[in-house]
This record gives C-alpha cells, structure tokens and sequence, in this order.
C-alpha cells in the first residue's frame, strides 16, 4: 500500500525548493496564523527586490512571550521577512515593502515612523556577532546614550549591568570591561549582541540564524538565554536547524519559495504538518 510518507517520497526524493517554482498551488497559509496575544502582526506583507517577488502575501502575529520560528529551504525569504518587522529593507535601495505590519497597533511601514526608535524597540541580532570595536563597557553603554535614555554614569553603569546579566555574561566579563568586545570568544560576542539589544529596551528581538557562527556549547548557552528572554521580550528567530527551531519556539512557521505554507505550534509542525512540502522539507526531503 502506499502510505502518506512513501507518497511523499515519492514526489519529492531528489528535488529541491525550485523544482516546486512556477507550478505551485498556494492557496493561503495553512493553520493559524494568529497568537493569543499579538504584540506583532504583519497582514499581506510583500517584498520585491526589483522584479524578484521574494515574500507574497505573508500574514504572521508574533506573540507576547513567545518564540516564532521561521524555517524552510535557502532562499525561500526568511530573512527577508524578518527584516521587514524592524524596516531593515529600506537599507536595500531594490527592496519594495507592502502590506501591514503593526507593533503594539502602530504602523511599522508608515513612510512617517522614525526607524531609529523602531530598531530599539524591534532589535535585531545577526548570524556573525558584530560588536562594534570598542569597550565591552561601551558595546552596551553606547545605545542607550545615543537613544537618550541616559547619560548619567551611575544610571548606564547599572544598565551595562543590568543588561550583562540578562544576556548571561556578567560573571564572565565584569573584570573586563574595559577591554575590547572583539576579544571575547564568539558565544560570548553573540551575548554582547544581545545584551546590546536588550540595553535599549526592546518589546521584540529578531535572531537571523543567531548560532550558526557558533560551536555546539556556545549554541546550547543561547538557546537556554532564549528561553529566558522569552520571559520578557517576543522573539523572532530565522535557523536553518530544525532541532534548534524545535528545542527553543512555541510556533513554527514554514516558507517555501516566498509563500508562507504552513504555521502552526511547534510539535504540530514536527510530528503533524499538514502541507505536503513542510512534511517533506521537516522530514529532510529536501533543504
Ligand atoms: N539584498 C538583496 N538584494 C536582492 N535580492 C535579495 C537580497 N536579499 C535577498 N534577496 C533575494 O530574495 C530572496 C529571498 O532571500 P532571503 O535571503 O530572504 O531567503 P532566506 O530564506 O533567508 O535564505 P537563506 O536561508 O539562504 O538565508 C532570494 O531570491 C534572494 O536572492
């Protein structure tokens, strides 16, 4: 008899992303694409990069004191799509944005927003840490000072602090603070990274592939910090590891080719997915 799994290997053994281009079926998101409590929803978002239509009609909530994941195939506009929640396309003069996205109610895409506060409040943590090449200390006092939070020594001392702690690297660093946030080992420059977003008091904190620069350990330290984070901030992660997507979010979302197929509570996503490619693709059909 053929089974679901053998039909499913059938269709889609040996083929990649692409080979779906062009004859795809999409016909709208499958599962839910709300959360209880949205702190973030994008409706009908577009992306194009010149003539490339990269994201399609997305519509996700990111919710509070969650972890979303997006996950799918190289290309399929994960990235894309998380860049468009703190506006970071407008640094791509090709890239076009269409559609909502609301934080909180307010309209992320309105031409009149200030992005500068934005990226505060919708930080944003990439795959390579990227300290800036100053003082540990100055990593995290830096963002505060120049979104005027404060300017006082006490206060950005106790923020650095505060910041430090939350991001796990305190009882590592305090003896260093001086010293260059380039010379600690990558885990610990991806804490600095984050503990830099968290310095200027977020609402979301957006992961593009956050451990994929780091060893297994250093990995293991993040994904327990995520956890933690999620206590207080809305986390939007982009991994190309599915164990990982598994071990620290609430949701998944899978994309395929620019369309979001399927979204949904992260076990159902693993064990239970109900499009045909986000089975293929978590059962490693295809990457
Ligand atoms: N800066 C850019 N300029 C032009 N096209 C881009 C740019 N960034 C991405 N694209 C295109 O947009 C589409 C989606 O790319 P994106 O990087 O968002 O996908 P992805 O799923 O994050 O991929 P990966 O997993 O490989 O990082 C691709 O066709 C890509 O070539």
């Amino acid at each position: 008899m053929n089974t679901t799994a053998e039909a499913i290997e059938t269709s889609t053994a040996n083929l990649k992303a692409s080979d779906f281009d062009g004859d795809r079926t999409f016909e709208g998101t499958l599962g839910d694409i709300t959360a209880a409590e949205a702190r973030m929803e994008c409706r009908q978002v577009n992306v194009w990069y010149d003539d490339n239509h990269a994201i399609r009609e997305v519509s996700l909530d990111i919710g509070k004191h969650e972890v979303v994941s997006m996950i799918g195939p190289s290309g399929c506009g994960k990235s894309t799509f998380l860049r468009c929640l703190n506006r970071m396309n407008d640094t791509i003069p090709a890239a076009k944005v269409t559609g909502s996205i609301k934080l909180d109610g307010r309209e992320v895409l309105d031409r009149g927003i200030d992005v500068v506060p934005l990226r505060a409040q919708v930080g944003m943590v990439f795959q390579k840490p990227n300290p800036f090449p100053k003082s540990v200390y100055e990593n995290i006092a830096y963002g505060p000072r120049i979104h005027g939070l404060t300017n006082h020594r006490e206060e950005l001392d106790e923020l650095v602090e505060t910041s430090l702690k939350r991001a796990g690297l305190w009882e590592e660093v305090k003896d260093r603070l001086e010293q260059p946030g380039t010379g600690l080992s990558g885990g610990q420059q991806q804490r600095l990274c984050i503990a830099r977003t968290i310095a200027v008091s977020p609402e979301v904190i957006l992961m593009d592939e956050p451990c994929s620069a780091l060893d297994p350990i250093a990995t293991a330290v993040i994904e327990e910090l995520i956890a933690e984070l999620r206590q207080e901030y809305s986390i939007a992660i982009v991994t190309h590891s599915m164990q990982q997507a598994a071990r620290v979010s609430q949701r998944t979302a899978y994309f395929h080719l620019g369309d979001l197929l399927e979204v949904g509570a992260t076990g159902q996503i693993f064990e239970d997915p109900q499009h045909n490619l986000t089975r293929a693709y978590v059962t490693g059909r295809f990457g």
